[in-house]
């Protein structure tokens, strides 16, 4: 992206009381920095997501970016795909983000059919769609949401249509899911974060990123109606799924 972005130093001095964490203006000031630096594959997810839409999104058809912050998805497929390929509705709950979002897709990509708009994804009313980005959105939603949120946005996707859900993820081995989180630990580390930062963001995160596990994620969308489910991509506790919602009489994954 190339709007001004700060380097992500929210948690570098200690905090009496650490507050809770939320998409605020200091969060939106650093965001891509902040993403690139803490979500293993973030930029190869994003260049993907491009090469699925090429393949599994009807020409011309609609897209959702649930929870889309700075607009990246629309960004990663504007820059594979041309104007007339898709019309896309990026949604996101914070009024900062939006605004910025806004601000960057119009100069970005001014030719592109995108649009962004505040809402909540739970109660919006949806249009039918051909492709649903949630790319690490779920996992902040209280997880008594999510089954009637994914049921909804099944209910829209039109049949041959697929879903793209990427999240943080919890191994259900308890010793291999500690292995994954000291792991991602070191990651952070490599990427400039200090024991402190990791510590505080971890405080700030708790009962506010509720990650399920891989198994949880399929079965509930193996179980809300979608036809196959592939998890595409996983870096340490970080993955990628794509659901695929049968198309009558024929192979779900059909282009
Ligand atoms: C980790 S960020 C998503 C990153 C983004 N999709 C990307 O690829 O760069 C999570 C986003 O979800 C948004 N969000 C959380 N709960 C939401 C809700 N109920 N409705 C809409 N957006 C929500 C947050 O404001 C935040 O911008
Ligand atoms: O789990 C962490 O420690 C993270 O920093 C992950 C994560 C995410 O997955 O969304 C949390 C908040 C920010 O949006 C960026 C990254």
């Amino acid at each position: 992206m190339s709007d001004a972005s700060y380097r992500d130093a929210i948690f570098t001095t200690p905090l009496d009381r650490v507050a809770s964490f939320s998409f605020d203006e200091q969060v939106v000031a650093c965001f891509p920095d902040m993403v690139r630096r803490s979500i293993p594959g973030y930029g190869q997810i994003l260049g993907m997501l491009g090469v699925l839409a090429e393949r599994h999104l009807r020409h011309g058809g609609h897209v959702y970016d649930l929870g889309c912050s700075l607009g990246a998805v629309g960004l990663a497929l504007a820059a594979r795909l041309p104007p007339e390929a898709f019309t896309l509705t990026g949604i996101d709950l914070s009024p900062a983000m939006v605004e910025r979002a806004r601000a960057t897709l119009a100069s970005e990509c001014p030719e592109h059919r995108i649009i962004i708009e505040q809402g909540d994804i739970r109660t919006i009313d949806y249009r039918p769609a051909s492709l649903i980005v949630l790319n690490f959105t779920l996992q902040f939603l209280d997880p008594a949401d999510r089954d009637a949120l994914l049921g909804r946005l099944y209910s829209v996707l039109e049949p041959g249509g697929v879903l793209i859900l990427s999240e943080k993820i919890v191994a259900e081995d308890e010793a291999e899911n500690a292995w994954l989180v000291e792991r991602y630990h070191d990651f952070k580390r490599a990427n400039g974060y200090s024991d402190l930062e990791i510590s505080q963001k971890r405080t700030a995160l708790e009962n506010v990123l509720r990650p399920d596990s891989l198994a949880t994620h399929h079965a509930r969308l193996a179980g809300l109606g979608f036809e196959r489910v592939t998890t595409w991509f996983q870096y340490l506790n970080f993955a990628s799924m794509i659901a695929f919602k049968a198309r009558p009489g024929g192979h779900p994954h059909d282009a």
